[in-house]
């Protein structure tokens, strides 16, 4: 199903602007993610999709070319996952799957099919009979997907579908999650504020702040090319690098860096992973902490800025806290970006 929405804004009683008008056009079987802090506006857009919020007048939205601008919750034939599952914790996995198909009065043979195909898709063959209290919160967010896609549903919308579950089962789940949707083969929205999140599962990710889409696109061209300041801080953490600007020299507390343009009036930004530590580098900084992660160094880097800046260092050891050092990065991997409106 393609989605198009068009002039979507909400003002709440009292004046608050959850969301300016904003237009979206979603392809058949595209997965986007609405990626932001709290309070940006992503359950407000989702909600207005759902048809749960009724968007500011002159609002339009079209499922396949169908306008459902007015259309009640129920005619809009969504299935929607919300982190908190709703699943009915006295009913077995097959009975919560099968609960709306039966709200909709579907012969019996139908139900059981439909059940069953979602059951398998979803691997939860092991558990069709157990109640929801005697699953792991992972095997509950997939019982929660499996009864959304019962009903063959034109969109799947999931409001921070992961986000009640621990760290570890929550990567986990992203890359399952990626994979069972692209098997629905389902237009899907999926709202949530952890980037890791919104690139790993997503095909186009919407960048919102105040009540706005900064940037939509792929992963790859948000991380590489942040539209402004906000996205580039959200989307791969870059840093800001303080210092003066001089045509295309910054000059900082520790040394100076060539730009890759004339950046006057701009913000320069970094991303850890493009500091590195040279003894030929042209600026100088003061090692404060080196915290092991495994596959690389993290080391916090003082004297640059008012807070450390963060390089991840990669090689078998690493200089030491006190330590003063030297540092490189190349001018191409430096951001040059308008100054971010939200930042
Ligand atoms: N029913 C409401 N009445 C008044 N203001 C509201 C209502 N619901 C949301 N808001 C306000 O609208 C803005 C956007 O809220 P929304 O829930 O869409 O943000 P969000 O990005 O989903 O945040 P979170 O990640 O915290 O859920 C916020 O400032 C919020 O306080």
């Amino acid at each position: 199903m393609t989605l198009t929405l068009t002039n979507i804004a909400k003002t709440f009683p009292g004046g608050t602007k959850a969301l300016l008008p904003t237009d979206l056009e979603i392809s058949k079987g595209e997965i986007v993610s609405l990626l932001g802090p709290s309070g940006c506006g992503k359950s407000t857009l989702l909600r207005i999709i759902a048809g749960l919020e009724t968007p500011d007048a002159g609002a339009k939205i079209v499922f396949d070319g169908e306008d459902v601008t007015h259309q009640s919750v129920e005619t809009r034939k969504i299935g929607m996952v919300f982190q908190s599952y709703a699943l009915f914790p006295n009913m077995s996995v097959r009975g919560n799957i099968g609960y709306g198909l039966k709200m909709q009065r579907l012969p019996r043979a139908e139900i059981d099919s439909r059940v069953n195909e979602v059951i398998a898709l979803c691997r939860l063959d092991a558990y069709a009979d157990r109640s929801i209290t005697a699953l792991s919160g992972g095997q509950r967010q997939r019982v929660a997907l499996a009864r959304a896609m019962a009903p063959r549903p034109r969109v799947l919308l999931l409001d921070e579908p992961l986000s009640a579950l621990d760290a570890a089962l929550r990567g986990q789940l992203r890359d399952e999650l990626a994979l069972l949707l692209r098997q629905f083969g389902i237009t899907a929205i999926f709202v949530t504020h952890d980037q890791d999140e919104a690139m790993a599962i997503a095909d186009r990710v919407a960048v919102m702040s105040q009540g706005e889409v900064a940037q939509i696109g792929t992963p790859e061209v948000l991380y590489r090319n942040p539209a402004t300041g906000f996205v580039a801080r959200f989307v791969g953490d870059a840093m800001p690098l303080e210092g003066r600007i001089e045509a295309d020299r910054l000059h900082l507390r520790g040394g100076v860096l060539a730009l890759p343009k004339p950046a006057d009036g701009s913000e320069v930004l970094v991303r850890a992973e493009d500091i590195r530590i040279d003894p030929e580098g042209p600026v100088s900084a003061r090692v404060e902490t080196v915290t092991f992660l495994g596959t690389h160094y993290r080391i916090a880097l003082g004297g640059l800025a008012e807070g450390p800046l963060f390089a991840l260092h990669t090689g078998l050891s690493a200089p030491k806290p006190g330590e003063d050092v030297r540092l490189s990065i190349a001018s191409e991997a430096l951001l040059i970006l308008p100054r971010g409106l939200a930042a």
